[in-house]
């Protein structure tokens, strides 16, 4: 039988699950998507329940590689990417969850991370994570949820119990609860793991009170880390490859050489710099993270995420009904000579990187009689192209080197006139690939990969394929004008400057 040649990528993210067949040209031969059910229990928390998510994996999974016309014998291996930071904690013998998964937005352990702070313990996160202490990472999460859990920490202290972020969660139902595992880029996620050594933390387990036995083996984002049941899919496919979403992007975009960098823009806006070996610690509050581990190498990125980039645009159309489509944007910004004053800091949940600030409150300022629909329309692109730019201010403050371009992913990428815009504001090129769905297709290349059927990063990288540029083509003056009126709006935005 000829050797198989196509992966299944599962990429769980926040809103809905997806499943992509690639072939070995990493052409995208079938899709099949789910959105699932979100909870929202109390303000500022939010869940997902875990048989939700595995059922829409096993769902699509098996329609995508019914509709590639495929069987799981065609299926060279399988790669997971997910949302990251997500906490599951579940019964080792059964595999049944003891609570519903908290998911990263939640904000119930605000009050846990500012005693952590207050406590002074902030400076040993970051010396050994890389991240800051927000509720937005697991440890606070997963403690949450042994301290809440009826008999949760006794049962762990026994190790009865298994703590997974979604990749791991879903790892272990799908080798019927043989392999316990993450990879090193979600591992990075959860404020318990030591990103230079490269292993869990123990001063960070015994700061948060984390039995060791809970928690994963940690393995390289590329190597084969268990087979599914043949149950599953009618096959035990090697699980070959798992990787963060955001980091997955990262690799799918081929950004593997130091310098390179990729935003996605969704609903938020996650942009990665890969640093190379080099983990940059940054002085302007960005996150340092592992990019991806591969034959036991790491690779270091610095991260900027932007809670609010899309969520603007479907502001616009759902809250203010100034639009129907969030395609429209791209004309009305285009209709405008320019932005006529107006500018828009989208802070409806504060700000995040390189502002932290999560007392911060939205607002449009410098209207005038003349304002128009399409200045506000206008407004909203604008403050995804300034959030960026402070972004990569921060990173080069930071001493990394200056990217030479920038890619870009994600739903809102469609948008011709943001990409102009971020070329211009940004004074660098801007790239958009062929195919959006990058995040898949760096799982898809993690696991190939490492089953061989591609030739290591180069071999990747040479199979992504950009469909659009944008050259920067702004003046510098216009340029430093929209940034002095961008950093005039955020002043006025931020909490820390209201009196009370
Ligand atoms: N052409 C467009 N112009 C501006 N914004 C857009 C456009 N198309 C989609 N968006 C925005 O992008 C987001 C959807 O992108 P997507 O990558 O699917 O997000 P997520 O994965 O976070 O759910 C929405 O917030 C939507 O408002
Ligand atoms: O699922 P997404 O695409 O919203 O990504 C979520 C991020 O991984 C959170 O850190």
């Amino acid at each position: 039988m000829a050797e198989p040649r196509h992966i299944l990528a599962i990429d769980q993210g926040t809103t809905s699950t997806r499943s992509i067949v690639f072939d070995a040209e990493a052409r995208v031969v079938a899709t099949a998507q789910r959105e699932f059910a979100q909870h929202y229990p109390a303000q500022g928390w939010v869940e997902h329940e875990p048989e939700d998510i595995w059922r829409d994996v096993l769902a699509t999974a098996r329609e995508a590689i019914a509709e590639a016309g495929l069987t799981a014998a065609g299926i060279a291996a399988i790669g997971i990417t997910n949302q990251r930071e997500t906490t599951l904690l579940w019964d080792r013998a059964t595999g049944e969850p003891l609570h519903r998964a908290i998911v990263w937005q939640d904000r119930r352990t605000a009050d846990a991370c500012e005693r952590l702070k207050k406590a002074g313990h902030e400076a040993l996160v970051r010396a050994r994570t890389g991240l800051l202490i927000d509720p937005y990472f697991s440890a606070t999460k997963l403690a949450w949820l042994l301290d809440h859990v009826e008999g949760a920490r006794e049962r762990a202290e026994r190790g009865e119990l298994a703590f997974g972020t979604v990749d791991s969660f879903l790892l272990w139902r799908m080798t019927g609860g043989r392999v316990h595992a993450t990879d090193a880029t979600n591992a990075s996620r959860t404020m318990l793991f030591d990103i230079h050594r490269q292993e869990w933390s123990r001063e960070l387990i015994a700061l948060f009170a984390i039995p060791a036995s809970l928690l994963p083996e940690v393995r390289d984002s590329s190597e084969i880390v268990g087979h599914c049941d043949a149950g599953l899919f009618g096959a035990p496919i090697p699980i070959a490859g798992m990787a963060g979403d955001q980091q997955a992007a990262l690799v799918g975009q081929g950004c593997f050489d130091p310098g390179s960098a990729k935003a996605t823009y969704g609903t938020g806006c996650f942009m990665l710099l890969n640093t190379g070996e080099r983990p940059v610690a940054s002085v302007n509050r960005l996150l340092t993270t592992t990019a991806y581990r591969i034959d036991g190498e790491t690779s270091y990125a610095v991260e900027g995420s932007i809670f609010v980039a899309g969520a603007a645009i479907k502001w616009l159309r759902d809250g203010l009904g100034l639009i129907t489509h969030a395609s429209q944007t791209d004309d009305m910004a285009t209709r405008v000579e320019d932005n006529g004053g107006v500018y828009m800091v989208p802070a409806f949940v504060g700000l995040g990187a390189p502002h932290w600030d999560a007392h911060a409150r939205g607002l449009i300022c410098g209207l005038t009689l003349g304002t128009s629909a399409a200045h506000v329309a206008r407004a909203a692109l604008e403050s995804v192209g300034y959030q960026t730019a402070d972004l990569i201010t921060a990173m080069i403050d930071d001493g990394a080197a200056k990217p030479a371009l920038l890619r870009v992913d994600g739903g809102m990428s469609a948008n011709d006139w943001l990409c102009q815009f971020l070329a211009d504001i940004l004074e660098l090129p801007v790239e958009r690939p062929a195919n959006l769905e990058t995040t898949a297709l760096g799982a898809a290349f993690l696991a190939g990969m490492a089953v061989g059927l591609w030739d290591g990063r180069a071999g990747v990288a040479a199979l992504t394929r950009q469909a659009a540029r944008f050259e920067p083509a702004g003046d510098p003056d216009t340029r430093a004008a929209l940034l002095a009126g961008w950093r005039q709006a955020l002043a006025r935005a931020l909490g820390r400057q209201v009196s009370e």
